[in-house]
């Protein structure tokens, strides 16, 4: 497919040419023509009086060129035709032969930015680059992302293979990386109806809260102690993170600590270890490699990537693996008949003939991908969304009350007191909305030809659809860069969610491929924020009037961990586990 003819504009500068060359064609056929017609005519009479041969083949002559005039007249309307038939892509910038548009995306670090100013250049919602052999395919517009992820959906529903992708699922065992097919059905099924269904999110409640209740001694414990000079400074980003953290290593493994627990509450070397390289592996997953367009490269690992990624799902491995092996140990030799956690559940489950579903390595990468689907979006809209309400105490002031309204001040929050928080839950959305963990959500890879609104979607397309830009997109929100919970208050004051079905922002997506953790994503997002704002008042550092809300260079996460100073607003006995 040539992508020379995407671009309107490319597409409309070459067809004028075109139709110049075949204007010229015409009028030289045309003067060719017309010039024998005339000279037949004008020596017909003698040359059917003198040379009958010579007539015959001058009308020959004519009859041909006749002939080659109407065909060539057919043949341009045919080629006008198909090509009026034949579908654009989306536009996008000219690709070189082979690489597409490799060389500048190597050239325009991060990827991202340089993905976003070329569809504002363009003034287009959603654009075609080449990237190798493949066409990826950015959206920024909620019309056009429900085109594929609600009216398309099943032609959208497989992903792309990526080496970062193939090592940290096992080869394709578990389910957010992995293409269509049975694998990801067998595994979806799984954590949807066996994790994360409704009764299971019930008998998990004690673990999470055990670490919402962890989390607010340790902020507390930072309260009494003084950090670089200031009483009480708290790096929110490695609390949130740590709590993320800990809340799902308690529900995958029944411990919050691989290493020695920590008096404080806090994370120990271990657990920081731990948290580090599941971002790391996160940035590896969103890293647009050029070995993923180029799979000849691959086994040069020219950026480094691959080793990157090894090493570091080898850091993780060497925590979670050795509790996978022996508990499975523990099962098969009986010594094991209660269910406690995740790992159980999955060591458990049976195929019809009553052996094991899943095999030791299934469990393992899914335990990875599953740590990897839950540490960063709660833990990055709470830094965000405090980082924001410092800067507007206002907002900052009307959680609290929310907060002390519906609780008081003589309990902490309990997951039964999200529904009435309405507030709070808009200030989460309201993050989720300006300040995604990603700039795109992980790509959907189209299974078949098809067509968007107007445009041809060719078969191994990856579709990308922006988080960023879809919620800053100034055509679906006034004001987009501005942070106000408000706009996601229902005038009926009606229960606050933070899916977006239509995709006006990303937070849990939709389809085939939505995320099946809504409700424990939503109750860990909730019980951060209601707690930390309940829990304890917040300022700037001393040496800082607001807050600087710069993003980072290279992704789109606050540029430096957020420090603030927490204060308790409670009574001193509600922090003590
Ligand atoms: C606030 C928290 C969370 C947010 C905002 C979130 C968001 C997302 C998004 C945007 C996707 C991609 C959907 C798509 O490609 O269309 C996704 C997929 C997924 N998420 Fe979540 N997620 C959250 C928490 C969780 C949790 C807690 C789990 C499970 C423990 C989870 C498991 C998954 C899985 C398995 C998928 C892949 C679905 C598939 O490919 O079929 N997520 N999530």
């Amino acid at each position: 497919m040539d992508m020379h003819k995407t671009s309107p504009k490319e597409s409309s500068t070459s067809s004028v040419n075109g139709n110049q060359l075949k204007a010229l064609e015409f009028t030289l056929l045309f003067l060719f023509v017309s010039k024998s017609l005339s000279h037949a005519m004008a020596y017909t009479p003698f040359l059917l009086l003198l040379n009958l041969q010579g007539f015959w083949s001058c009308l020959l002559v004519i009859i041909t060129c006749f002939t080659i005039m109407v065909k060539a007249l057919r043949f341009n309307f045919i080629k006008n035709y198909s090509k009026k038939q034949k579908p654009k892509l989306p536009p996008g910038p000219k690709p070189w032969p082979i690489v597409g548009n490799l060389p500048e995306m190597l050239a325009n670090k991060p990827v991202h930015k340089w993905i976003h100013k070329l569809m504002k250049d363009m003034n287009t919602d959603i654009a075609c680059i080449r990237l190798g052999n493949s066409y990826v395919i950015p959206v920024t517009c909620p019309i056009i992302a429900s085109e594929f992820l609600r009216k398309q959906d099943a032609t959208f529903a497989s992903r792309p293979l990526s080496m970062s992708t193939n090592i940290i699922t096992g080869g394709y065992l578990s389910t957010i990386f992995v293409p269509y097919g049975d694998q990801w059905k067998k595994m979806k099924k799984i954590i949807t109806n066996d994790l994360l269904a409704p009764h299971k999110h019930l008998w998990l409640h004690d673990k999470r809260t055990e670490e919402a209740d962890n989390l607010m001694f340790y902020v507390y414990n930072k309260c009494n102690k003084v950090n670089d000079g200031v009483r009480g400074l708290v790096n929110i980003r490695s609390a949130a993170r740590h709590y993320c953290g800990n809340l799902i290593r308690k529900i995958t493994f029944n411990k919050r600590y691989f290493g020695k627990s920590r008096e404080d509450g806090g994370p120990g070397f271990e657990e920081v270890e731990h948290v580090d390289t599941i971002f790391d592996l996160l940035n590896y997953i969103y890293a647009f490699s050029a070995s993923d367009y180029m799979p000849c490269l691959r086994a040069l690992d020219m950026d480094g990537q691959q080793k990157k990624v090894k090493e570091a799902l080898r850091i993780i491995n060497k925590y979670h693996y050795p509790i996978v092996q022996e508990r499975c140990k523990q099962w098969n030799g009986g010594f094991k008949v209660d269910e406690e956690d995740w790992l159980d559940v999955l060591i458990t489950l049976k195929d019809a003939n009553n052996n094991p579903l899943l095999t030791l390595e299934e469990i393992n990468a899914q335990i990875t991908e599953l740590m990897l689907a839950t540490v960063d979006n709660p833990s990055n809209a709470f830094e965000w969304a405090l980082a924001e309400m410092i800067n507007q105490p206002e907002l900052l002031q009307r959680a609290v009350e929310e907060l002390d309204t519906v609780v008081g001040k003589e309990r902490l929050v309990q997951e039964s007191d999200i529904p009435k928080l309405n507030y709070v839950k808009a200030c989460a959305k309201e993050a989720f909305r300006l300040h995604p963990i990603a700039p795109f959500i992980p790509a959907h890879v189209s299974m078949y030809d098809t067509m968007v609104g107007n445009y041809f979607i060719p078969k191994g397309s990856h579709v990308m659809l922006s988080r960023q830009e879809l919620g800053r997109n100034p055509k679906v929100w006034n004001e987009p860069h501005e942070f106000k919970p408000e706009r996601h208050l229902m005038c009926d004051g009606q229960n606050v969610v933070l899916t977006e079905p239509n995709l006006k922002f990303m937070s849990f997506s939709t389809g085939r491929r939505g995320c099946p953790g809504v409700m424990l994503g939503t109750t860990m997002t909730i019980m951060l924020f209601a707690r930390m704002l309940h829990g304890f008042t917040w300022s700037a550092p001393p040496n800082a009037s607001i807050i600087n809300l710069a993003e980072s260079n290279d992704d789109i996460l606050l540029a430096e961990p957020l420090l603030a100073v927490a204060k308790p607003r409670l009574a001193p006995e509600l922090y003590q586990l």
